[in-house]
């Protein structure tokens, strides 16, 4: 992790390279139309409902207008009117006006109904969206650190965005009121029209700068923004408050998250400060031109060259249409800057996985027949120089059992995730019954491969969904589910628990119940029988269980899944010399293969180690 000061100096000086220039902007609108496919692919109907309701809403302001236009030219005219007044025309007229004030009051509530329900709609689809494309991508992609800052914008994108919506179909609706507002004005002075511009394009100016330096800022930050929240998960969290509380981490959690969040507070505050200072100056200068336009028709009015109506109507135009080519701008500037948030979404969505089926997939043979050939497979990580494995040449014969030895780092989960072809070899190839493992189809393998790793996840679901999960398409078989709980022993923990298979583990949720290592090692090893795979992988599943429960387990996998092929991962020889053979592992390369007897009489580095443990247990 970096120190809160060089990545705030990074940040900043990133936010300078990252300047998007307002032609990048605009640029960036081009993402509007693929927008507003998505919306209209969410509902059809609530677009053009919506649509709709903005375009009568438009035409409002200026009927209502000229409605107070006629009025006020009426009730002058009764003024001078002695005797008997005919009132009739002028109580038409304002319930004219009423009723328009009414009919837009509803229009406002079904647009901001019709907005809220068409958000929420398009919020949860870009969320499903956003699952099943993540994956859709390999588990390399989730390792870079530039890849996950796409992530996390793609992710706020989702939530944050629907704004977008109802800005860009205001923005409409504005541009139609102003073009009927105009009509108006032009039939009256075009030179009005002039004015108007003259007095919100600074302001539009502004804006767009500042809100190019407030993406710019936001976008720099994300890496820090995630270490930001990372530092207030782990420093607030059920999972590491233990750790937290014994090596008594607080004070230095709080303040790594203090210092960054306040270098971050002043690079924020200062563009905010800047923002409001020329804002309010640019809209004065609006202010200034809209009295000046004011007093022109005010003059004309004592001159007599139009009625007292038409200058409320022309004062009432000009200041409605201010109002709206100010928030037409101001708000094309936020649309812009929401495109430009767009960009990272869409980005995101359009990533490619690098590890792909090939056109014409073949099918996993079924039974496997030889086996796997690794031929002088090496793997490098794509943000590492070093070779994790190098010149791996063996083969895994159908049916057998083979363990996986060797220390800490040696490269035994990056052997068995090349096998199950989560990752690519960086050179060499692996066969699979004398054809490329390339050339398989990506789902069938992934079917007829069952992992369980290490570091297996302790779903916050229930003690049967944690089952299912190995096969998902049986989460509603509960005799398979129990039937692979039983296998693993996982079945008499569960059977204690209050609410037994519909238990909720974990301590996230309300009435969850809490699980020991070993326990929920025996949960997540079901998941490996609850899947009719051909080739079993078991990466070190069973650290947590007691020498005698891991014996045990091993004991029954090797029995349950005879005739399939399995790879153990395991650091307990006393487990590993149940295989049929051990494949030992040095820095990445293979030093011994043999069966246990075989290695022991060849006195090598696996005989000095077994004999070591062996020692060890006596
Ligand atoms: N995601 C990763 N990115 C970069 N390097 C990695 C990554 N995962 C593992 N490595 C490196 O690759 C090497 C092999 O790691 P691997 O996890 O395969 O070892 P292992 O034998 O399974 O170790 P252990 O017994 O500790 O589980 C190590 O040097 C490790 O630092």
């Amino acid at each position: 992790m970096n120190t809160p000061q060089k990545g705030a100096r990074a940040a900043s000086s990133r936010a300078n390279q990252d300047k998007k220039s307002f032609r990048e902007q605009v640029g960036a609108l081009k993402n509007l139309p693929k927008f507003f496919r998505l919306i209209w692919e969410t509902s059809r109907s609530m677009t053009i409902g919506n649509l709709l309701l903005r375009l009568v809403k438009s035409a409002i302001p200026l009927a209502m207008l000229y409605v107070g236009k006629l009025i006020i030219d009426e009730v002058i005219g009764l003024i001078d009117v002695s005797g008997e007044r005919d009132l009739s025309f002028l109580w038409m007229l304002v319930a004219a006006e009423l009723g328009l004030a009414v009919l837009s009051d509803i229009i406002n509530r079904g647009i901001t109904l019709l907005d809220s329900l068409l958000g929420d709609l398009f919020s949860n689809r870009t969320s499903v969206q956003l699952i099943e494309h993540a994956a859709r991508l390999d588990l390399a992609q989730f390792e870079d650190a530039t890849f996950y800052d796409k992530l996390e914008r793609a992710r706020r994108q989702t939530i944050t965005r629907v704004v977008l919506m109802s800005q860009v179909l205001s923005q409409l609706q504005d541009m139609v009121t102003i073009g009927f507002l105009a009509v108006g004005l032009i039939a009256f002075n075009p030179w009005l029209i002039l004015i108007l511009l003259v007095a919100v394009i600074p302001s539009f100016l502004g804006e767009t700068h500042f809100n190019e330096r407030t993406y710019s800022l936001s976008r720099s930050w994300t890496p820090e923004r995630r270490e930001l929240d990372y530092l207030r998960y782990i420093g607030a969290s059920d999972e590491t408050a233990k750790e937290i509380k014994t090596f008594n981490l607080s004070g230095f959690l709080a303040s790594r998250f203090k210092e960054l969040s306040d270098r971050y507070y002043a690079l924020n505050k200062s563009l905010i400060v800047r923002r409001a200072v020329w804002g309010s100056a640019l809209s004065s200068l609006g202010t200034l031109a809209y009295y000046g336009a004011y007093i022109f028709i005010l003059f004309q009015t004592v001159a007599g060259a139009i009625t007292v109506g038409t200058l409320t109507f022309l004062a009432g135009s000009f200041s409605n249409m201010r109002g709206l080519l100010q928030g037409i701008m101001t708000r094309f500037s936020q649309i812009a800057e929401s495109a430009l948030y767009l960009q990272d979404l869409f980005d995101f969505l359009e990533l490619k996985p690098q590890i792909t089926p090939p056109v014409n997939p073949l099918q996993i043979p079924r039974p496997i027949q030889e086996g796997f050939t690794f031929e002088d497979v090496g793997f490098k990580y794509h943000n590492s120089e070093k070779w994790a494995v190098r010149h791996l040449s063996f083969h895994l014969r159908a049916g057998e059992k083979l363990a996986l030895v060797g220390e800490n780092g040696a490269g035994k989960t990056t052997l068995v995730k090349l096998l199950a072809r989560l990752y690519e070899p960086t050179e060499g190839r692996i066969l699979l019954d004398g054809i490329d493992l390339r050339e398989y189809d990506l789902n069938d393998l992934r079917h007829q491969v069952g992992i369980i790793f290490q570091d297996y996840v302790r779903f916050q679901m229930t003690a049967s969904d944690n089952i299912a999960i190995g096969q998902i398409s049986n989460i509603s078989d509960r005799d398979r589910i129990q039937g692979s709980a039983q296998k693993s022993l996982a079945d008499p923990v569960i059977q204690r628990l209050p609410d037994g298979y519909e238990q909720v583990l974990g301590k996230r949720f309300n009435k969850g119940v809490e699980l020991s290592g070993g326990e929920w090692q025996k949960v997540a090893l079901a998941r490996a029988y609850m899947r009719d795979a051909q080739l079993l992988i078991l990466d070190e599943p069973t650290s947590a269980l007691d020498a005698r429960a891991e014996h045990e387990v091993f004991l029954r996998f090797s029995e349950l899944i005879a005739g399939k092929t399995a790879v153990l991962i395991s650091h307990r020889f006393s487990t590993v010399r149940m295989a049929d053979r051990i494949l030992f592992l040095e820095q990445g390369q293979l030093k011994e293969l043999g069966s246990h007897e075989e290695l022991l009489a060849q006195n090598g580095k696996y005989a000095e180690l077994f004999t070591l443990q062996a020692k060890g247990y006596l």
